[in-house]
């Protein structure tokens, strides 16, 4: 049996979850992208080729075996994209939460029924139907709990809003312990520097007391600058639109001083060294097509 442990985003990581990039489904139509970065590379004919991707998760793989980390893989589903576990539920200290997912994505969930099945069935829930919610806009921070949301009346005309108010409603009443604190993220459906499409794409927490923030990616400027006085100005790493776009904020901590991060994060990985935190480099740019990275194909299940 597995005993599930995830309270923040930095302790040492013992068992996660790896999407697979394996008969993903190809290019997909104009119609079927779920998110504007993938509309863009299927229009200019640039969408990830899968052996491509096949091999840039397997580096990934392979640092979490050199840290003796558990890795666990969803079943394949033939041609349906499974690279990103993280939206599909998510850990919060002993109990695993089913998202309400995109309908496109639902099947992914079948697809780690297996690992479930290992979980104490008592630790497992789902909200009701109308609390969306993906694990990208959730991040459990000791008594905080931070989600990522979209609140405008608009809500139905984003494909990029997975996470609503009734999700942030039920995670306070599952958690009654726990501060829950929302931020309005800014959406679009066609423009990919200027869309958060989760709480992962424009913020993260690294380190022992370090974050990275993108201001653009929050339509309130005082939820931005709540995060910016809670980590200390001193501590936050403000990216660009470009970073941002790029998924710089979306890279994934295995420990307090141990961070997977992509080769090409240049000026990120320089300043997390800087911090003293050890940076594993992978090639993950090709994955980073799909307007997802490293945090967003990882579903942690046990966390020190
Ligand atoms: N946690 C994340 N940020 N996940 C990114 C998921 C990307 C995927 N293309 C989608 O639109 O669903």
């Amino acid at each position: 049996m597995i005993k599930l442990n995830v309270t923040d985003e930095t302790a040492r990581l013992r068992a996660v979850i790896l999407g697979t990039a394996l008969s993903n489904g190809g290019v997909p139509k104009l119609e079927d992208a779920y998110d504007p970065k993938s509309l863009l590379h299927i229009k200019e004919n640039t969408y990830p080729k899968e052996e491509d991707m096949v091999e840039e998760m397997n580096a990934v793989e392979e640092v979490f075996n050199k840290y003796g980390i558990q890795v666990f893989r969803p079943k394949l589903i033939n041609d349906y994209n499974q690279i990103f576990a993280r939206d599909i539920g998510f850990v919060i200290e002993d109990t695993f939460i089913k998202a309400n997912i995109l309908p496109d994505r639902e099947q992914e969930i079948e697809a780690i029924e297996h690992v479930l099945t290992q979980i104490d069935e008592d630790k497992i829930i789902r909200f009701p139907e109308e609390a969306h919610i993906e694990g990208g806009d959730v991040m459990p921070h000791g008594d905080y709990i931070f989600v990522g949301v979209y609140r405008g009346p608009d809500y139905a005309d984003y494909i990029i809003a997975r996470t609503n108010m009734l999700a942030v409603e039920a995670l306070q009443n599952q958690f009654p312990d726990k501060k829950v604190v929302s931020f309005n993220l800014r959406k679009s459906n066609t423009n990919p520097y200027e869309n958060a499409l989760h709480l992962d794409c424009c913020f993260q927490p690294v380190g022992e007391k370090y974050a990275i923030l993108h201001k653009n990616g929050f339509l309130e400027e005082e939820e931005y600058q709540w995060l910016v006085d809670f980590f200390g100005a001193e501590n936050v790493f403000e990216i660009s639109s470009e970073e941002m776009f790029h998924m710089n904020s979306n890279i994934f901590s295995i420990a307090p001083d141990v961070v997977v991060s992509e080769k090409n994060f240049t000026r990120l990985n320089t300043w997390l060294r800087s911090k003293g935190i050890t940076v594993e480099e992978v090639p993950y740019a090709e994955i980073s097509k799909q307007e997802g990275l490293l945090r967003c194909s990882t579903l942690p299940l046990v966390r020190e």
